[in-house]
C-alpha cells in the first residue's frame, strides 16, 4: 500500500488572468518540471495554513486565508505514494513575487500552460484552469 501524501497548491492569478508557476530546481524529484506553488502539509497544518506559509517561504508573498478559494483538486499515484493535491485560487495577495526556492518563475495565460512541462498530477488541473479562468 503506497502512503498518501498531501500537498497544498495554489494558482496564483494576475489582474490580467496569468497563473503562475514555478520551475521544480535541479536535483529534487520531477527537477525541471513547471508546478504550482505549494508544498506538503506539516503536521496539525490546514491546507489553507499550509500555503500561507508555503507561499511565504518560496515566493515572498503574504496571503491570507479569505483569500485563498478552494477550486479543484489532483489525485494521482505516483510510483511511491499518492498525492492528494487540493488547487486553491487567489487572485490577492501582499509583496513582490520573487522566486527564493524555485528555479524561474512564468506567469501563462491559461491556454499556454500546455506550452509547460509539468508533472503528470497537474495535467488535469490545467484543463479546468483553462475553461474557468
Ligand atoms: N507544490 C507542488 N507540488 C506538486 C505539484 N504537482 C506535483 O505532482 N507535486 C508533487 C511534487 C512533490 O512530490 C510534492 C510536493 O512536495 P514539496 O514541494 O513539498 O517537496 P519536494 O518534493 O520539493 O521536496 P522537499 O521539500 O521534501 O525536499 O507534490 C504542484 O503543482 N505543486
Amino acid at each position: 500500500m503506497k502512503p498518501m501524501l498531501l500537498v497544498a497548491a495554489c494558482a496564483l492569478v494576475d489582474v490580467d488572468g496569468r497563473v503562475l508557476i514555478c520551475q521544480r530546481p535541479q536535483g529534487k524529484q520531477l527537477a525541471g518540471l513547471w508546478e504550482f506553488p505549494g508544498g506538503k502539509l506539516e503536521p496539525g497544518e490546514t491546507p489553507e495554513e499550509c500555503l500561507i506559509r508555503e507561499l511565504d517561504e518560496e515566493l515572498g508573498i503574504k496571503v491570507t486565508e479569505a483569500c485563498l478559494a478552494p477550486f479543484v483538486f489532483a489525485s494521482h499515484g505516483y510510483d511511491s505514494f499518492h498525492l492528494l493535491m487540493p488547487l486553491y485560487l487567489c487572485r490577492r495577495w501582499d509583496g513582490f513575487v520573487t522566486a527564493r526556492e524555485h528555479e524561474a518563475l512564468a506567469w501563462v495565460r491559461p491556454d499556454q500552460l500546455s506550452d509547460y512541462p509539468m508533472p503528470p498530477a497537474d495535467l488535469p488541473l490545467v484543463a479546468y484552469l483553462r475553461d474557468f479562468l
